[in-house]
Parts: structure tokens; C-alpha cells; sequence
């Protein structure tokens, strides 16, 4: 039977090997007096700072530092001198900041340093461990970078999409809203006076001998005539109200919180605009004039289809009394 090795002498720690512990952990090692001045740097601290022991002893820690990590450090010194914490001063500090090597490339470290007192307990420096901690530093940077982009490219989608929306609403020649779009709006609209009360009117717009136009100079000077009158549908009309294509050379507005009255005055208002205005087409001047029928909800029609029903009759009846004119309840 083979007696068991005797267990090994405990060693007390030397100091050679406490700095070969260190040095092995990978993290480099350094101490300072008062002024910050190293009084002991690791093997690791040389190599990662790419200077001979020779060159650092003696020197500032904060001698290495970017301007930007000295403006933190300042702060810091100065937020725990400010601190009522009588223990602030002893404890452990962390802070991270890129340092200057000798070839001058910069260098991320995390640093964690306690203040060092002799054994009367008066302050005579700091001991500090410092990582390189580039690599991650690289990583975050990459990541926020992409995350920038991401967030870049997620701000076009939506730009994209509210572009796409606005093009999906809108007519193409004239510029102003679809009829679908017109009637999603509007049947909404009368849903909100039903329930909070008020008065929304509408004013159908057609405008007056528009073959001959298409019949004397082309479908193209129509369609720059089609598109006046939406450029000055769009510029004169509220944000709050909606213009829209009702189909061919047929236009309507809805007009949210307007009473009768003031909708006649509105179209007498878009009539004399039209009527006073020349459309250049092509070398033709054009002079355009249309009728106009206007209805009000929900004082003369009790839904959208009635409503439009009045307004395209009272268009008609401005057709009958000669065009170029202005139908409402008022008029009859
Ligand atoms: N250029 C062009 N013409 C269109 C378009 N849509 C409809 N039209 C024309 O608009 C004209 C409408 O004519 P009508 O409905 O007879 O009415 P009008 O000539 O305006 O006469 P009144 O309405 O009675 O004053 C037709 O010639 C259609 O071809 C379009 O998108 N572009």
C-alpha cells in the first residue's frame, strides 16, 4: 500500500509572484503616486502601451490619455469632490477611455483604480488595473453604426410608405384625391356630424363645353386644362377640406364644418377664380368656366349618396340657367 504524497508547504506571497499572478491574468497592472505619476508598471502595461518600463515611470497616467478621456476624468474627480461621501475617496473607481500608444494609435481601456495609503493611512497614490477592451469598444461601434443605418433605412421605408399612401390617394393628371379616397373621407365626416352635430357641405364642380375643348385642340391641351383646375382646387381649398376627381371633367369639395351659405360663397369664390383665369395649353389659351351644385349635410340630405345626388342636380340646374354660375338651396 503506497502512502499518500505529503500535502505541499503553504507559501506566503511574495510580491515577485503576486505581479507574475497578475501579469498571468492577461490585465496590466500599474501604480501612481498622489500626482498620478507611476511609480510601477506591469510587463503587460509596456506591451500594451507599446513603451519601454523606462519610458512610462515617472510620467502621468493622464500624459497617455485623449483630450476627451481627460475632460471625463475631470469631471468625475470633480463629482466626487463635491460628493458629501466621506468614503468616496477610497473606493474603487471604474471609467473607460482611449489612451495614445508610443506609435501613436489609440487605444480603448478600461481602467479600475483604488486610492493606496501606507500604514499610517496617509494618502500616497493610486493602484490601478487597466484591460484593452478595443475589441469590444469596435464591436459596440459597429453595432451602433448599424443600428444607424437600420434606423436610416427604417425612416425611408416609412417615407416610402406615406409617399406611396399619398400617390395611392391622389389623382394623377389633376393632383387632387381620388373619388375613393373622397368617399372613405367624406363618409367618415358625416359619421362625426351625426354624432357631434354641425353642418359639412359639398359643391360638385363640372366644367362647361368641355368636349369642345377636347374636340377643337386635343385630348392632351384637355388634360392641361383638367389640371389647372386642380392646381387652383388644391391652392384654394382649406387644409381641412377635400378636393377631389369625381371622374372625367366632374370635380367635387367637401367642406368640413361649413354651413350652406357659406359654401355658396366659397364656390362663387372658385367660379370667378376659374372664369377670370387663362390656361395656357400648348401655345392656346384656353378660357374655361364651370357649374357648380352645392348641398349641405345634414340639413337637405340625410347620407352621402343623397347628398351627392343634390349637389349633382343643383350642378345641373347652373348647367340649365346658362352655366358658369353657382346652384344652392338659396338659388331656388
Ligand atoms: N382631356 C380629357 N378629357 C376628358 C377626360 N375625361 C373626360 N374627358 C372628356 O370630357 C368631356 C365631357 O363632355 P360632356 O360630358 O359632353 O360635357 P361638356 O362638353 O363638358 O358639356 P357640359 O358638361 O354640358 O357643359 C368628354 O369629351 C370627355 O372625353 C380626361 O381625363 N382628359
Amino acid at each position: 500500500m503506497s502512502s499518500r504524497p505529503a500535502p505541499p508547504e503553504p507559501r506566503p506571497i511574495t510580491e515577485a509572484r503576486l505581479l507574475a499572478m497578475v501579469n498571468a491574468s492577461g490585465d496590466s497592472f500599474w501604480e501612481s503616486d498622489v500626482e498620478r505619476r507611476f511609480v510601477h508598471v506591469s510587463d503587460n502595461m509596456c506591451r500594451m502601451m507599446g513603451y519601454p518600463r523606462e519610458e512610462l515611470m515617472g510620467r502621468s497616467v493622464v500624459d497617455f490619455m485623449t483630450p476627451e478621456y481627460r475632460a471625463q476624468i475631470v469631471l468625475m474627480a470633480q463629482s466626487r469632490s463635491q460628493g458629501d461621501n466621506p468614503l468616496a475617496h477610497t473606493q474603487p473607481i471604474r471609467h473607460e477611455g482611449e489612451f495614445f500608444r508610443k506609435d501613436g494609435s489609440r487605444l480603448w481601456i478600461e481602467t479600475v483604480s483604488v486610492p493606496v495609503f501606507d500604514d499610517g493611512g496617509a494618502h500616497i497614490g493610486y493602484f490601478g488595473i487597466t484591460r484593452d477592451v478595443s475589441e469590444r469598444k469596435h464591436a459596440e461601434h459597429a453595432l451602433r453604426e448599424a443600428n444607424q443605418r437600420l434606423e436610416a433605412q427604417l425612416q425611408r421605408i416609412h417615407e416610402l410608405h406615406a409617399q406611396m399612401h399619398e400617390q395611392s390617394i391622389r389623382d394623377e393628371l389633376t393632383g387632387v384625391h381620388t373619388r375613393r379616397h373622397f368617399v372613405d373621407v367624406a363618409e367618415r365626416e358625416l359619421d362625426r356630424v351625426r354624432r357631434d352635430g354641425g353642418a359639412l357641405s359639398l359643391v360638385m364642380i363640372d366644367l362647361d363645353h368641355f368636349k369642345m375643348i377636347n374636340d377643337a385642340h386635343g385630348h392632351l391641351v384637355g388634360d392641361v386644362a383638367l389640371r389647372a383646375v386642380g392646381t387652383m382646387l388644391v391652392a384654394t381649398t382649406r387644409a381641412e377640406d377635400l378636393a377631389c376627381r369625381l371622374g372625367g371633367e366632374e370635380f367635387a369639395v367637401l367642406m368640413t364644418d361649413t354651413d350652406h351659405h357659406t359654401a355658396l360663397a366659397r364656390a362663387e369664390t372658385w367660379r370667378a377664380t376659374l372664369a377670370s383665369t387663362s390656361v395656357l395649353a400648348d401655345g392656346i389659351v384656353l378660357r374655361l368656366t364651370a357649374s357648380f351644385g352645392v348641398a349641405t349635410f345634414p340639413s337637405q340630405a340625410d347620407s352621402l349618396s343623397a347628398l351627392l345626388r343634390l349637389a349633382d342636380s343643383r350642378m345641373y340646374r347652373a348647367k340649365a340657367q346658362g352655366r358658369d354660375s353657382v346652384f344652392g338651396e338659396a338659388s331656388l
